[in-house]
């Protein structure tokens, strides 16, 4: 009987994402809409920038008080900067800020005041590359071209290898993978490993890397892959409402929204509904949201766009100050539109939801409960004949036909069903997707006779369901670790390695440099800490699922160094 460990049902249920950076800015309340600073009608304008120095590190709440205090309403100060900056528009006002504070003593440091004048252009080129160089971008300098458009900009940031023809992108990706493999085997040569137990990894002074790598798997689709995107709702350059993606690092000082029509990983579906919900911003009565002002109403729309044909809209505003009969007539207009009014431009959408969220992060929240407003909340996707009932907070990977094509690598490594009784651990199963799509492939009539009822789900942490791995009976056990980007907790890795009826791991990673602490824990040698018998990787295969990013995943099959096998 085929068994799958489920170790948290937050796709289905809506758990943990990530949430955008915080900004450094502090804002006045009370600000018009039409005069936000971030419209930026000349290039050459000028901008006025006043550097308040010596300020204590780590001090950022109290020194925005105190600058408030003095008529220095918005300045951004990060904790490790002894510096802050308030910027202007005009000269007047940014000298005046200047003799407010010069000279000044805060927590008995005199602080020190200049200013910096720059065209709007140049400060936003500035912005442009410290955003780039942070990212550790090759193409800064491209960026900083003054010919390129904005739009061209957002595409090398979204998507920095958009130019890159796709062959080219997959050596590169191939050869990342390579690197990473190569990376974690000097890490494990380094240890100062003293006891009898070092040969256990006498593989990894083997030269070249450390197992068999196949050829990377492309992607079936190269472009308008991404089921699910987040779009900001924010002002172009110009002031006006825009739905797309925001131009550099909010925190970095870039707050212009550009349109996604340009990128290549957005399907058309989901720039038709951006675009809809554009035209409806703009014809609304309520501003967008502010994100330095912290003011304003519409802040995100969300799009899960399905082979299917399902389509999820989640629409997020700021409600504070809105009063209980406004978001209510706002709610039914919505509805109205996204039923009614947009099926002239050829969207039919399968679900609704709407979220009020007054917070100050950005993007959707788990923080604030998610309202229906249309449809049952779901969609479905269907992948290797299953289908999956995916809600708002659900994680499903982005592009279906790549992620088919990963889960049946993974279903060959795993190598189930030739008759042998076998126990599969899915670990971190999301949706329960490749355990679910292994059930029906490996054993097809089985599954069907059984209603892919060999399967028991464990909605827990799985650092909290350790218990799970000691379980043993007289099956084989195959475990499928698919974590999230920064892997799992150690304790977990320690526990599979002490489950030594596991002899076979096949680790899945969309980011293989954080995930390196857990591939080092599983196959040190033996020591007080980690006991269990170590694994070693026997072959990996990177399969790209996000064309034209930088990302690609890394499937690694580990297995159990048994002390009668040669390590070599
Ligand atoms: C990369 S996704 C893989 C999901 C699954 N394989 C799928 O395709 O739907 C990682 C999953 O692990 C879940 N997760 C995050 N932290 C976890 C934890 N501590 N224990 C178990 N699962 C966790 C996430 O919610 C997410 O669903």
């Amino acid at each position: 009987m085929l068994k799958y460990a489920r170790s948290l049902l937050d796709s289905v249920l809506g758990r943990k994402r990530a949430l955008d950076e915080e900004p450094e800015s502090s804002g006045s309340a009370n600000e018009d809409y039409s005069n936000k600073k971030l419209k930026v009608e000349d290039d050459t304008k000028m901008v006025y920038k006043v550097y308040i120095s010596n300020i204590p590190t780590c001090t950022s709440s109290a020194i925005k008080k105190y600058l408030a205090d003095k008529g220095i309403p918005r300045i951004s100060k990060s904790p490790q900067w002894d510096y802050a900056i308030a910027t202007y528009k005009s000269k007047e006002e940014a000298e005046q800020a200047m003799k407010n504070v010069e000279g000044q003593k805060f927590k008995n440091k005199v602080l020190k005041a200049s200013i910096q004048e720059s065209t709007e252009e140049d400060h936003r080129n500035r912005f442009i590359n410290k955003a780039n160089k942070k990212k550790g971008k090759k193409n800064a300098e491209e960026d900083a071209d003054p010919n390129l458009t904005p739009a061209e900009r957002l595409a090398n940031q979204v998507t920095p290898l958009h130019k890159m023809p796709y062959d080219e992108q997959l050596k590169k990706k191939q050869r990342t993978g390579e690197h990473h493999l190569l990376n974690f085997k000097r890490e494990l040569n380094k240890l100062q490993l003293s006891g009898p137990e070092r040969h256990q990894i006498n593989w990894a002074k083997q030269p070249g890397l450390p197992c068999e790598v196949l050829e990377i798997i492309a992607s079936p689709e190269e472009e308008g892959y991404r089921t699910k995107c987040e779009f900001t709702i924010g002002k172009n350059f110009d002031g006006e409402a825009t739905v797309g993606f925001l131009l550099g690092l909010f925190r970095l000082g870039i707050v212009a929204v550009l349109e996604p029509s340009d990128l290549k990983n957005i399907p058309i579906s989901a720039k038709k509904i951006a675009k809809a919900m554009q035209d409806y911003v703009r014809a609304s009565d309520y501003p967008v949201y502010d994100r330095e002002a912290k003011e304003g109403v519409w802040r995100t729309l969300m799009t899960k766009t399905q082979r299917t044909g399902d389509i999820m809209i989640v629409v997020q505003i700021k409600s504070e100050g809105l009063g209980d009969d406004k978001v209510d007539e706002l709610k039914k207009d919505l509805i109205d539109y996204w039923t009614v009014r947009v099926k002239d431009q050829d969207i039919e959408v399968t679900t609704l939801l709407f979220q009020e969220w007054d917070g100050v992060s950005n993007g959707l929240t788990d923080r604030a409960p998610t309202q229906v407003l249309y449809g049952d909340g779901y969609i479905y996707e269907e992948l290797l004949g299953c289908r999956f009932r995916i809600s708002s907070s659900a994680f499903f990977q982005v592009n279906t036909p790549g992620a088919e094509l990963l889960y049946s690598k993974c279903a060959e490594w795993c190598n189930l069903g030739d008759g042998r009784k076998t126990t599969l651990l899915d670990i971190c199963c999301g949706t329960g997707t490749i355990g679910i799509t292994m059930a029906k492939s490996v054993d097809q009539a089985n599954a069907e006779r059984n209603g892919i009822k060999n399967v028991k789900y464990y909605a827990n942490k799985v650092e909290d369901r350790l218990d799970v791995f000691r379980r043993k009976g007289d099956e084989e056990i195959v475990a499928v670790l698919d974590p999230p980007r920064n892997g799992v907790h150690a304790s977990v890795i320690r526990a599979i390695r002490e489950a030594e009826h596991i002899d076979k791991l096949i680790y899945i990673s969309c980011d293989a440099k954080q995930a390196a602490p857990n591939f080092l824990t599983l196959c040190r040698p033996q020591s007080q800490r980690v006991k269990g018998l170590p694994f070693k990787p026997v072959r990996a295969v990177s399969v790209d699922l996000f064309p034209h990013s930088e990302p690609s995943e890394l499937m690694i099959e580990f297995a159990r160094v048994r002390p009668e096998e040669p390590e070599e």
